[in-house]
């Protein structure tokens, strides 16, 4: 599956001007509130008619302006999540599951409904009124309604924006099974950089209606210098790694990167074995010349130094290559003078184990 999308729409006072091209796997539309993402999913969904712009998924075209083509909302089968899961409160659980699947083209195939269920872990939930269930739970049922619809392609609107962190953590690792399992894209609104940098193949960071950076999470989050505070805070590496081993006692687990482990803190649902991606923000990695004895930090990690980058007027950034891993730092330049900081120079990167997420 194939989705190319570009729109050009006047609202009000903001122009929206902005498009992304993708494949199968998770499209993050991430940026700060008024940044224009809402705006671009309608477009795409069929919401609002822009007053330029062009949307082809998989070769058919669903959106030409200058062809005068619009397919209406209900004809582009998508399937489409909110923030607040909206279902049929008379409705059993399998009752709005089946909703989705009355608007499918086909009759949805008794294994996929079972396929589903499965995949969400509703299975127990199938008798129930949503108004019993928890909100994670409710958003469980809500993507299981959207996938039983026969989409082909998944939009995706701060679906975990309503939960509590302890709902987001329950929720999440099915929506990275969801990713890993299901052959569509999946366009997911966020301004998470925490959820994007977990689940996202690509991102899409949008600035006042235009694409500010598009790429990989790395790409994006590895050092612009354009963040907010906030999102300046959250910046940093994204590594992959594989779950190696778990202590449960502490709830901590090893993740072997390319040449080196390090120790997280265990996130929900990892498994040993798995592939897991780890968030180290710049913030929270201090760079040393000699290994450094007697510290709290569990995570001391040996590389070179593969790029001093300046960043504001006192900052810098230093890019530290571990193996085929890279770890960024932000320091003062002061620091890395006194350092004497250079490329290829042997450092340690000491990273506070509870700045990674699994
Ligand atoms: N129909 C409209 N008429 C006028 N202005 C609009 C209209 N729709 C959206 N806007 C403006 O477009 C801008 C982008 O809004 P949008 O909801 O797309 O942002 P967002 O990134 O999704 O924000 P949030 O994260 O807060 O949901 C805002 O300034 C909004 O006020």
């Amino acid at each position: 599956m194939t989705l190319v999308f570009e729109t050009r729409q006047v609202l009000g006072r903001f122009t929206l001007n902005a498009g992304f091209a993708s494949d199968n796997g998770v499209t993050a539309l991430f940026g700060r509130s008024g940044s224009g993402k809402t705006s671009l999913l309608r477009v795409i969904a069929g919401l609002s008619r822009p007053d330029e712009g062009r949307l082809v998924v998989d070769g058919e075209v669903l959106l030409d302006t200058r062809e005068r083509i619009f397919v209406p909302k209900n004809r582009r089968r998508f399937g489409y999540v909110f923030q607040d899961g909206r279902l049929f409160p008379h409705l059993s659980v399998r009752r709005n599951l089946n909703y989705g699947s009355w608007f499918a083209q086909k009759a949805t195939p008794r294994s996929n409904f079972d396929r589903v269920v499965d995949l969400l872990g509703i299975e127990a939930l199938l008798d129930c009124r949503p108004e019993t269930l928890s909100g994670g739970e409710k958003q469980r049922v809500a993507i299981g309604r959207a996938l039983l619809s026969s989409p082909r392609m998944l939009l995706m609107d701060e679906p975990l924006a309503a939960l509590d962190d302890e709902r987001k953590a329950e929720i999440l690792p099915y929506l990275e099974r969801l990713r890993d399992e299901v052959a569509m894209p999946i366009v997911y609104v966020s301004h998470s950089v925490a959820e994007v940098v977990r689940l996202a193949d690509r991102v899409v960071m949008l600035k006042d209606g235009q694409v500010h950076a598009a790429g990989t999470p790395d790409d994006v989050f590895g050092g612009s210098s354009s963040f907010s505070s906030g999102e300046r805070r959250d910046a940093g590496a994204v590594l992959t790694g594989i779950a190696e081993t778990i202590d449960f006692r502490h709830r901590m687990a090893t993740i072997r990167l390319s040449k080196a482990s390090i120790v997280v803190p265990m996130a929900a649902a990892i498994t040993e074995g798995h592939t897991v991606r780890v968030h180290i923000p710049e913030r929270d990695v201090m760079v040393a010349t000699q290994r450094p004895e007697g510290l709290s930090a569990q995570n001391i990690l040996e590389g070179v130094i593969a790029a001093i980058e300046p960043d504001g007027e006192s900052m810098v950034r230093i890019r530290i290559r571990i193996g085929g891993d890279v770890v960024l730092a932000r320091i003062t330049a002061v620091s890395a003078e006194r350092l004497a900081l250079a490329l290829e120079k042997p450092v340690f990167a000491v990273i506070k184990t509870a700045a990674l997420e699994g």
